[in-house]
């Protein structure tokens, strides 16, 4: 009745001025400021309220009394979201905020292009006014940083390949992607536990990096490079670098890859925070150590050998330079993006020109050695369920006591420990047994000056059958370039 009656006696026009002298009259001595942020902003989706969403996320999957859960394509995991009229408080330096998600029906649609959801949502953030300042600047800044990262965790990685060598595909992608969902983690890793977590913190402090690198005008890049012998983890720990740091990978085939401007595209068009491997780099360079005229030896020019191209005629060494490469993982590129990591791989670090060995290139070098008493406990562990306190410390104690003289890859021990992974006594005997042969064996090769390695190679090269025109490749896959070709 007193609706109507207002209706009847205040025309709309009086009554929408009152109403906005009243709201006027409150703000005015309210010590708030509220700001509205619309799902749909005109026709388009505001990205801004995507991002709060997803911020709100994290902390909602702890307080939300009512959530609604979400999942994005090529996604494993679960976004939290604010249901209707649920609110949250968030603080943020010290400033506390408050988030209410408004949900209302949208009036009955006249015609539009494209039709609008049946209901109207938004959020808003509640200020105190003496942080509006604080609060529309950097805060905000940082809700949408925070929501990148989360958006990009929750995807799932991606591994890009450039089986294409350097050409473009349909849509100019000199790249193909794939999922990337490989187990190996930090934790999964079998390595000495200090200089594992020394990488980790590198790591972090190369992924928080950014006002560092700004202000000590550097390209914001690292670079990794991961040697030993095969079988000690080298890739195992690039796809670990991934998973701890939410980065995509790219793996560039080298050989794939004919000329510098083919190489210059593909890095170029590699995105932020991702890791950009060259898996063995000795191989994928061919150190041509070019002497001129005088006789005086040139900086190496390095050509990438390449195995025959795919019309039979072509033969012969790329014309992609090794400087082409490090003039991008230099920086002179980086321009067009930053937070890259490259990791180089090799079996053979004394192969490798110290140019591209120096600091400000391969920034951290990784040692990815034989099996040592604290990587044997982490596979213990990992394929067993060994724990330190378990009754069988004696024969832990055996196994030390051998482990380094048998100089086992983590490989060769992770076979043995799955073939008898049901049968834990059993697992760690024939470990022991294992460990003390191969330790014999070195002992017997060191006195007849016999390189163990590489006669284990060259019995893996020579165990492996070899396909139709498949070209026997050992030794790290490049020395045996003579015998390739002679077998040709
Ligand atoms: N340090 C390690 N920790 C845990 N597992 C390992 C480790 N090293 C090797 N492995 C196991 O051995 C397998 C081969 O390891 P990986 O491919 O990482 O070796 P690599 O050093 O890259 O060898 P290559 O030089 O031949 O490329 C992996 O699947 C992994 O299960
Ligand atoms: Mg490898």
């Amino acid at each position: 009745f007193c609706q109507s009656l207002l209706q009847t006696v205040f025309p709309p026009e009086l009554r929408f001025a009152s109403f906005k002298l009243l709201h006027r009259f409150f703000s005015y001595f309210s010590s708030y400021y509220y700001y509205d942020i619309t799902e749909i902003d005109g026709v388009n989706t505001n990205e801004l309220y995507n991002a709060v969403q997803l911020y709100l996320s994290s902390s909602a999957s702890i307080s939300g009394t009512r959530l609604s859960l979400t999942r994005n394509l090529n996604s494993s995991s679960i976004t939290y979201g604010l249901t209707n009229n649920d609110r949250l408080i968030d603080s943020y330096k010290g400033v506390t905020v408050e988030w209410e998600h408004i949900v209302t029906q949208r009036q009955a649609q006249t015609f539009s292009w494209r039709p609008l959801p049946e209901e109207k949502r938004g959020f808003t953030l509640r200020v105190r006014k003496k942080n509006k300042q604080m609060v529309l600047g950097s805060y905000l800044d940082y809700v949408m940083e925070k929501a990148n990262d989360l958006r990009r965790r929750n995807q799932d990685r991606l591994l890009y390949t450039n089986s294409r060598g350097g050409s473009l595909d349909s849509r100019g992608h000199p790249w193909e992607s794939v999922p990337f969902k490989h187990p190996s983690t930090f934790d999964t890793l079998a390595m000495d536990p200090v200089r594992k977590s020394e990488i980790m913190a590198d790591l972090l402090d190369f992924a928080n990096g950014e006002s560092f690198y700004q202000k000590t005008g550097r390209a914001w890049k690292r670079g990794y490079l991961l040697y030993g012998p095969p079988g000690t983890g080298k890739s195992s720990m690039i796809a670990a670098m991934a998973n701890f740091l939410g980065y995509d990978i790219y793996d560039l085939e080298l050989t794939e890859v004919n000329t510098n401007s083919e190489l210059r595209k593909l890095l170029m068009k590699t995105s932020s925070k991702s890791i950009i491997v060259i898996e063995d780099i000795d191989c994928s360079i061919n150190l041509a150590n070019r002497n001129n005229a005088d006789g005086g030896c040139r900086r190496n020019s390095f050509e990438i050998a390449s195995p025959p191209g795919p019309n039979a005629g072509e033969a012969g060494a790329n014309t992609i330079t090794l400087s082409g490469l490090l003039n991008f993982t230099d920086g002179l590129w980086s321009c067009c993006g930053s937070e890259r990591i490259f990791v180089f791989t090799t079996n053979h670090i004394d192969k490798l020109d110290p140019a591209l060995l120096r600091s400000g290139r391969m920034d951290m070098h990784i040692h990815m050695s034989y099996c040592s008493s604290p990587a044997l406990k982490i596979l213990l562990k990992n394929y067993l369920g060994y724990e330190e306190n378990d009754k069988e410390q004696e024969m832990l104690e055996q196994l030390e006591d051998v482990i380094e003289e048998a100089e086992m890859t983590p490989a060769d021990i992770s076979e043995v420990l799955i073939k008898y992974r049901r049968d834990r006594r059993r697992a760690l005997d024939e470990l022991l047994a294992a460990l003390k042969a191969k330790a014999e064996k070195n002992k017997r090769a060191k006195k007849n000056g016999v390189d163990v390695e590489e006669e284990e190679q060259e019995k893996r090269a020579l165990d492996t059958p070899l396909e139709d025109g498949d070209v026997q490749e050992n030794c790290s896959k490049c020395e045996g370039e003579d015998e390739a070709e002679k077998m040709q």
